[in-house]
């Protein structure tokens, strides 16, 4: 039986302040727990598709709901309960260079906090003890008191999904998170992202340039043309002549 749906694109454009059109008419659903891979050449509307549904970026028309709810209805405190249940990993990992990777992962924690408290440094017992299994989880655990600008690409992006880890969250959204990685370094990643998705539930969400990847990794791909969706199928169904087609030029 098909999960219910955990994100929903009904209708969703995007036209930014300088008038380019970033997304137009985007209407479809992903499932709780599902790999989703989304293709498109550059300046397709991927990343706008995917900040659109933590609100990093406002959609003009249509509506995108997570969970069911809306997420136009979100304000201040509950926009940041909608954030936390979305974790956010990015092409430059997005590190803070000079901090230890403990310092890094708690950050992870803080939407969980009264600001006063996180400022101070005042994480709890538990938190920190959470900073260790998480770090675990990407295998990055002797690494704790390291800087992270001592690590090299791949393993910063572990401790980025590490530091995601600490949300608890229920989705996680990767704007091309390998882009700046080696072949080898990649497949940790993704590897990683795919362990989250199958032993956790988790509900992944990437963008990414390479077509062999999407392949390897998705139960589904979508493919942006011009912010517009152009393709849609379950990775059974899809077939190299069609990526091809997504990648060519218009
Ligand atoms: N803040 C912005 N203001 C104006 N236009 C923008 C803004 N951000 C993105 N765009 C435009 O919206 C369109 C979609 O961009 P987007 O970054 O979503 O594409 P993308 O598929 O993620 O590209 P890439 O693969 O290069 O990251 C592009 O034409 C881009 O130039």
């Amino acid at each position: 039986m098909e999960q219910a749906p955990i994100i929903s694109f009904k209708h969703v454009s995007k036209v930014y302040s300088n008038g380019t059109v970033g997304l137009k008419d985007i209407d479809f659903s992903i499932p709780k727990g599902q790999f989703l891979v989304v293709v498109g050449l550059s300046g397709s509307g991927k990343s706008t598709l995917m900040r659109t549904i933590n609100r990093m970026h406002e959609v003009t028309e249509g509506e995108v709901y997570v969970e069911n709810e809306a997420v136009s209805a979100y304000k201040g405190r509950s926009l940041r309960t909608l954030r936390r249940r979305i974790g956010m990993i990015f092409q430059n990992f997005n590190l803070i260079n000079r901090s230890s990777v403990e310092k890094n992962v708690l950050s992870g924690r803080v939407s969980y906090y009264p600001t006063w408290k996180s400022v101070m440094g005042l994480f709890s017992a538990e938190d920190k003890q959470k900073v260790v299994t998480s770090l675990n989880r990407v295998n990055m655990a002797e690494k704790i008191y390291a800087r992270a600008d001592e690590l090299s690409g791949g393993q910063q992006q572990r401790v980025a999904i590490a530091r995601t880890l600490m949300q608890d969250p229920k989705i996680i959204l990767a704007d091309e998170p390998i882009a700046s990685l080696d072949p080898l370094t990649t497949k940790t990643v993704m590897d990683i992202l795919k362990r989250l998705n199958q032993e956790d539930g988790l509900t992944v969400i990437v963008n990414l340039h390479s077509v062999e990847l999407a392949r390897e990794y998705a139960d589904r791909i979508v493919g942006l043309r011009a912010g517009e969706l152009v393709y849609d199928e379950p990775i059974s169904a899809v077939t190299e002549a069609d990526l091809n087609k997504i990648y060519q030029a218009i």
